[in-house]
């Protein structure tokens, strides 16, 4: 157990009508000092995370907060200190927000925060704040005669607003790759983003946008396959396997099973009790998988989850 002091922070993400976020800038004299970040501050001792950032939202920015939703807990660790940040998203306030304490503040375009800006333990918050609510994933898929049955459903998919998808299919490599290649045109096609299963070399070939690890792959690896430029994700199903996805930097990971579910009728469900207290513990956005349908995406989002994934029930 490490003996440096640790904080409870509570930092708050507030997003204007174009989704743009609110980011202050720290004054040059405190810890990360001169970075821009998300305002909020120390949970004082008696207080809950909800409290300290009504407080702090007050003090710094002059608005009473409304309702709310967590967005990540990430723990960190600096030279100097541990923080846990408690990111909610704050959807709703009154006031108008202004620098109360005078830092520089400005509302950001997501596409424009910029993680080098901001002290290392915020680059979760970045990704949770690009990724969608769903990541879904493709069911096999056959012999080139199902190919047009199952484009078909990708499309159907997309149509309906999914913006990442998980190619999974068990097919030999160089029809893998053609699949692949058609899957990506639908995708980019419908402003879609498209990792590979198990396979950045294919990934890299063909520029999808990134790559599904294995949780076998996780110990196999060294660093991750694919540039930071790249998704880089993993499927985890305990605390060993989410602390080998963030060692080798994953952008986020697939936590499962949280019910049971048909493809792994053996494996035991962690329920959402399990997800909950496994999510807190990952310091990078977490989807649940395992009997999900769009419907449990508020469960996963109150216990801090990214989102739900899925093959069935999404298109
Ligand atoms: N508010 C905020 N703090 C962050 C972010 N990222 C990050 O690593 N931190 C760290 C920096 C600090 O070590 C700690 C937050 O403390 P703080 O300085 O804002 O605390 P505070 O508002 O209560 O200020 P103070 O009274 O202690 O000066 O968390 C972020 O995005 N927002
Ligand atoms: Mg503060």
């Amino acid at each position: 157990m490490s003996s440096l002091p640790h904080w409870l922070v509570a930092v708050g993400v507030l997003q204007d009508k174009t989704g743009a976020v609110l980011i202050t800038q720290r004054d040059l004299k405190r810890h990360q000092g001169g970075r821009w970040e998300f305002p909020g501050g120390k949970v004082e001792p008696g207080e809950s995370v909800l409290d300290g950032l009504a407080r702090e939202l007050n003090e710094e920015l002059g608005i009473t907060i409304g309702q709310t939703q967590p967005l990540i807990r990430i723990p960190f660790e600096y030279p100097e200190c541990r923080v846990t940040l408690a990111v909610i998203r704050v959807q709703e306030w009154q006031g108008q927000a202004h620098g109360r304490e005078n830092q520089p503040l400005r509302w950001c375009p997501i596409s424009e925060l910029d993680v080098q800006a901001f002290p290392a333990a915020n680059s979760p918050i970045i990704t949770a704040l690009k990724l969608p609510p769903f990541y879904v994933i493709t069911p096999d898929c056959g012999s080139r005669a199902e190919w047009p049955a199952w484009l078909e459903r990708l499309e159907r998919v997309l149509a309906n607003g999914a913006k990442l998808i998980q190619l999974r299919v068990s097919l030999p490599p160089s029809e893998q790759a053609a699949l692949a290649r058609l899957a990506l045109e639908c995708c980019h096609r419908a402003n879609a983003e498209l990792l590979i299963n198990r396979n950045a070399e294919l990934a890299e070939q063909i520029g999808a946008d990134g790559v599904h690890l294995s949780a076998a792959q996780l110990n196999t690896l060294s660093q991750r396959p694919l540039p930071d430029a790249a998704w880089v994700a993993a499927s985890c199903h305990n605390t060993d396997e989410l602390a080998a996805a963030a060692k080798l930097g994953v952008d986020f990971g697939v936590l499962s099973p949280v019910r049971p579910t048909s493809s792994h009728p053996h494996a035991q469900p962690i329920g959402w009790a399990g997800f909950g207290r496994l999510a807190a513990k990952a310091p990078f956005p977490l989807y649940a998988l395992g009997g999900m349908s769009p419907n449990d995406l508020a469960s996963a989002r109150q216990l801090g989850g990214q989102g739900v994934a899925g093959i069935s029930g999404f298109g």
